[in-house]
């Protein structure tokens, strides 16, 4: 029994929660749960990192929260000004017959993005991750790197409240996670939430506001780093070394 719920309702100022998890449990069969009291919580301008080893339930939360598991104990309460979440997957997903361009269109259209406004948006990420040239090509062609980029154009395409993002750096080059770095900073700062799932612990450390560090289905260690670096039991560890103590 999943509950999720989409609310205009707004916290105060600086405190504004665009999202809100408590899972019980999920799994994927009854009675066979992969993830226990997995909370967390996402502030407007926030970046979460959800970190942890192979097999420890980060994308079964994420698909909790996108409601893909029919055995799910939980709420998950999307609050915003637009109503509007992008989840960016760890594989890319499109139509084969579709083009870069045509993908760009049908995400505005369903959520509500017309004329200029799309125009001028489309055009601006093209050109910031270089894929103008190829704007008309099918992403069949395209390298897993430009696919990936396109599954990240069409999120910050359609300006969301929170940004759900699975694993974003296997398969970009350095100068496409320079250019993926700065555009989320830039939402961030118009208010946009961002929970990130990596295993890139060097740039999550640098990047992220605060961790949900899981190990085996459970929230092992959560908060910022200092909060981490006392869960582990050691001070100015970096990271990295935080989760191997702690897993
Ligand atoms: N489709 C599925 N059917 C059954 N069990 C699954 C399925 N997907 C994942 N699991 C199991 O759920 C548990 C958590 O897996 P999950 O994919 O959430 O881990 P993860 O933290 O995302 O790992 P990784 O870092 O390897 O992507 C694992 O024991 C895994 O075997």
């Amino acid at each position: 029994m999943l509950e999720r719920r989409f609310s205009k309702k707004m916290d105060t100022a600086a405190e504004v929660t665009v999202l809100d998890v408590k899972i019980k449990e999920a799994g994927y069969e009854a009675g066979h749960s992969r993830i226990r009291d997995v909370s967390l919580t996402v502030k407007a301008g926030q970046l979460v990192g959800l970190i942890g080893p192979n097999g420890a339930g980060k994308s079964t939360t994420i698909k909790t929260i996108l409601n893909l598991l029919t055995h799910a104990i939980a709420t998950v309460q999307f609050s915003g000004p637009n109503q509007k979440y992008a989840y960016i997957p760890e594989r890319p997903v499109f139509y084969e017959t579709l083009t870069l361009w045509e993908h760009l269109e049908l995400a505005a259209a369903s959520s509500g993005m017309t004329g200029e406004h799309f125009k001028t948006k489309a055009e601006l990420l093209l050109a910031k991750f270089r894929m103008t040239e190829v704007r008309d090509d099918l992403p069949v062609s395209f390298s897993k790197g430009m696919q990936q980029k396109m599954m990240l154009m069409i999120g910050f395409l359609i300006e969301p409240d929170i940004y759900i993002v699975d694993e974003p750096f296997i398969g970009l080059d350095p100068r496409a996670t320079k250019d993926f770095l700065t555009l989320l900073d830039d939402e961030r700062k118009r208010g946009a939430g961002v929970l990130m799932s990596t295993h890139v612990l060097d740039t999550a450390e640098k990047i992220c506001d605060t961790f949900v560090l899981l190990s085996e289905g459970k929230v092992v260690a959560e908060g910022n780093l200092d909060q981490i670096r006392q869960a582990s039991g050691l001070e100015d560890a970096s990271l990295f070394d935080c989760f191997d103590a702690l897993t």
